[in-house]
């Protein structure tokens, strides 16, 4: 027999009830030093569902205490390749095992729809703690081609350890990609979750736990950004920062870095993503538009490589939009915890008034709404939006230049392939285009000529758990996350050179060597 969909929401309640919510420092749940404590909200009801701690500076000095600890003692960063590779591997197995726990609070907490936590964002923690577990014994350093008198041996050690700064757009899902290989490499990390959605990741340290991660290895610190991730930006004891987010607070921890020790800064935030439909791309507009509708309206927009930017040729605008319209109707819009809800709720009021005022400053400046455009279910307390289409964007308006983060696609149309381009240019971000083309030609030029981390072409994706991924400009500084690329994110790169004898027996040598073993010389 299977539950209703009010059975399955009380379960997920009494889990998220019972979910851990003080800080975890060196293997152990702890409340804020200071007692204080941060409300979570569930985004579909608007309901108080946790008090969380609220960790001060106090809280984060213990956390990179206890993870520094753990780092110079060896009881991770010192382990075979073997064994931390098999206690990543034991770690990801608990966390599948454990997969409807995560969807549940992930949907409660963060509004997300249980179809995607349940296909998309848990299923990628398991796999990107596998993939860098099984890269621990698989990649190594080199050796340079130096002359002979000499040998030079490039080595990578981990950076010691990384405080992770997180947004809540995937909570969980962010975890995996910057926690696994930084783990994988021998760090020890401090995490410091969203605000707005933390408890996944407490969750995941408690998991941690119980699959033998050593004590001390990840830490977890919920509090407000300019408190906790500052307080960890500007430490002089953290050695990495990694951080997801928006662009302005991605400029702030550049500046905590210059202002502490310099630490390495890695970035991935915001986006402006242009969706580009070259002249030629006539022949499935369907299909176009079906991806079109993905990149705009999954995790309802709220990502930074949502593309809110559609570029169509001239030519098949009007048929394409028509065809838009009709594939947004199909994204039903609901409870996060209904297995057909596709665009769950938005994560608080005031970023679902941000977005709703994104609407309408771009119908004042002169855009027209083709589809959606308001706020659905008020009644429920919860925070929802329509996924919305608009026609007539402008360059250079508001909407054009900022991340919406919110559902709503906006279309602009263009000639030719250049003009195409230097529209897709026109932003400050650089994180991914989307490109539509059956023009293999075509297709080279323009993801040559567009700048932007990731070119996606005749399908949205971010690429996979094997490809780098981040952005260029002010997105970041490009191919961070993801791939062989991320674990390096997380070492430093050594040289150690070795300056050699002529082959001349020294002085005393032959002395000195009698009582050892053979050599082969
Ligand atoms: N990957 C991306 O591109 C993301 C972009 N955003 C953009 O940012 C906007 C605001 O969303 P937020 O969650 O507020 O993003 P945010 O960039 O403010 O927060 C991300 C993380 O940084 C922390 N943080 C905030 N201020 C900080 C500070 N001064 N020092 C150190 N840490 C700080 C937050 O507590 C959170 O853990 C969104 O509407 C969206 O436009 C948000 C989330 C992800
Ligand atoms: N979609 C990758 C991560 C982010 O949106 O923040």
């Amino acid at each position: 027999m299977s539950l209703s969909a009010k059975d399955l929401a009380m379960d997920a309640l009494d889990l998220v009830k019972t979910a851990p919510r003080q800080a975890f420092i060196g293997g152990r749940f702890v409340d804020a030093a200071s007692g204080a404590s941060l409300p979570s909200y569930n985004p579909a009801t608007g309901e108080l569902i946790a008090e969380v701690a609220d960790c001060g500076e106090v809280d984060v000095d213990a956390a990179v205490a206890s993870a520094r600890a753990a780092f110079e003692d060896g009881r991770w960063s010192r382990l075979s390749p073997a064994e931390r590779k098999s206690a990543m591997l034991r770690f990801a197995d608990l966390i599948e095992s454990h997969a409807q726990d995560l969807v549940d609070i992930e949907s409660i907490d963060a509004g997300k729809p249980v179809v995607d936590g349940a296909e998309s964002d848990v299923p990628h923690v398991v796999e990107v703690i596998r993939y860098y577990a099984e890269m621990i014994d698989k990649v190594f350093g080199k050796v340079a081609p130096t002359g002979a008198e000499s040998l030079a041996l490039v080595v990578k050690q981990p950076v010691g350890v990384v405080g992770a700064v997180l947004p809540w757009n995937f909570p969980i899902a962010l975890v995996g990609q910057k926690v696994g290989p930084a783990l994988a490499a021998g760090n020890s990390v401090v995490i410091k979750p969203p605000e707005q959605a933390p408890l996944s990741t407490l969750y995941f340290a408690r998991l941690a736990a119980e699959a033998g991660i050593p004590d001390g290895v990840i830490n977890v610190v919920p509090g407000r950004g300019e408190v906790a991730g500052r307080a960890l930006g500007l430490h002089p004891d953290v050695d990495a920062i990694t951080f997801t987010g928006s662009t302005p607070v991605g400029q702030a921890f550049l500046r905590y870095a210059s202002e502490s020790n310099m630490k390495k800064i890695v970035l991935e935030c915001g986006g402006k993503s242009p969706q580009i439909v070259l002249g030629d791309a006539g022949r499935d507009l369907a299909a176009v538009a079906e991806q079109l509708a993905v990149a705009g309206f999954w995790n309802a927009g709220q990502n930074c490589t949502c593309g809110s930017r559609i570029l169509v040729h001239e030519s098949l605008h009007d048929e394409l939009v028509a065809t838009l319209a009709a594939v947004a109707a199909e994204w039903q819009v609901g409870d996060p915890r209904d297995q057909s809800t596709a665009i769950g709720a938005i994560i608080e009021e005031a970023a679902l008034h941000r977005i709703l005022g994104h609407i309408e400053d771009a119908v004042a400046d002169g855009a027209t709404v083709v589809h959606g455009g308001k706020r659905l279910f008020e009644e429920s307390g919860g925070w929802f939006v329509e996924p919305t289409i608009l026609d007539n964007v402008r360059p250079g308006t508001r909407f054009w230049r900022e991340e919406v983060f919110g559902p709503v696609v906006g279309i602009t149309t263009f000639r030719t392939d250049d003009e195409a381009i230097a529209l897709a240019n026109d932003t400050e971000y650089g994180l991914l285009a989307t490109l539509f083309t059956h023009d293999i030609d075509r297709a080279i030029r323009v993801s040559r000529a567009v700048r932007a981390g990731v070119i996606a072409i005749n399908g949205y994706s971010e690429g996979d758990l094997t490809t780098p991924f981040g952005g260029l400009k002010m997105s970041g500084f490009g191919g961070q996350d993801g791939g062989v690329e991320a674990l390096e994110q997380y070492t430093e790169t050594k040289t150690i050179w070795l300056t050699l004898g002529s082959g001349e027996p020294q002085p005393g040598a032959a002395a000195a060597t009698s009582n050892e073993e053979p050599s082969d010389a």
